[in-house]
């Protein structure tokens, strides 16, 4: 049986990245604003496009607090940043969704998501991504390392120094697989479904363009930022 125990600086290194994540969120919290009241389709593209611009803003500060992220080339920090913003969206979005919230709420949460706008075809594919992401019950550490694994992803577009990346994803790797051994000790499989879920996120995130020019709204504005980060316009 192996002895899995987190060193002093594994417990440093996962305090700094927790609280680097639990800070940088953003401020208002949109599942309240849906349950709260039904949104027109034009409203929500807005409610969309507002969140995902400040989502962008506030994983660029996350990053800044990933150690040895800014020691990384300034081309190749950018590369990341863009290649990942669209997947940790989707996983923010489906850590939202997996709040533990009051019953009946998260059924009324995913009746306004699916009403809000988005075309019929993507509503399948990103509710059994989210509903996956649910089954895990993941905590907040895992939920952190995870974002901060996609970050890493040593194979995006324009990465120059792919290995630089790669030894930094593995510290994170390290760490997140001692948590699931430690967390779960009765579900070896954990840590490789976790992992798993990354591979269905990047495969949902391929239709983010469409999701977003198919929404149901005569008016498609974008910030210039999601232009930027989210192939569109
Ligand atoms: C963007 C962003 C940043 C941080 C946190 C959450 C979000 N996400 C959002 O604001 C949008 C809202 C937006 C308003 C209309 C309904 C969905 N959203 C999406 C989503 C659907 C389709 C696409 Cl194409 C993208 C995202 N899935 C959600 C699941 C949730 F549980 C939730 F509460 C909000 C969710």
């Amino acid at each position: 049986k192996e002895k899995v125990e987190i060193t002093k600086e594994q417990r440093t290194l996962m305090k700094v990245i927790v609280d680097a994540y639990s800070t940088h969120q953003i401020p208002q919290d949109v599942a309240k604003k849906l349950l709260q009241e039904q949104y027109s389709a034009d409203e929500n593209f807005l409610l969309l496009t507002e969140m995902a611009t400040s989502q962008v803003q506030v994983l660029v500060e996350f990053t800044k607090n990933i150690p040895g992220f800014l020691s990384l080339d300034r081309e190749d920090q950018i590369a990341l940043l863009k290649g990942s913003a669209v997947e940790a969206m989707f996983l923010r979005s489906a850590q939202v969704f997996s709040r533990k919230m009051p019953s009946g709420q998260t059924e009324v949460l995913e009746e306004r998501i699916r009403k809000s706008g988005i075309s019929e075809e993507f509503i399948i594919p990103m509710f059994n991504f989210y509903k996956s992401i649910v089954s895990l019950h993941m905590v907040q550490e895992e939920q952190a390392l995870l974002t901060t694994i996609t970050i890493l992803t040593p194979d995006r577009p324009y990465v120059k120094d792919q290995q630089a990346v790669e030894r930094i994803q593995e510290t994170m790797l390290e760490l997140l697989r001692k948590l699931c051994v430690l967390q779960r000790p009765q579900e070896p499989q954990y840590f490789a479904r976790l992992l798993g879920r990354l591979t269905e996120l990047r495969t949902l995130s391929h239709y983010h363009a469409e999701m977003l020019t198919s929404w149901r709204t005569n008016d498609h504005k974008f910030t210039p930022l999601l232009c930027e980060i989210w192939d569109v316009q």
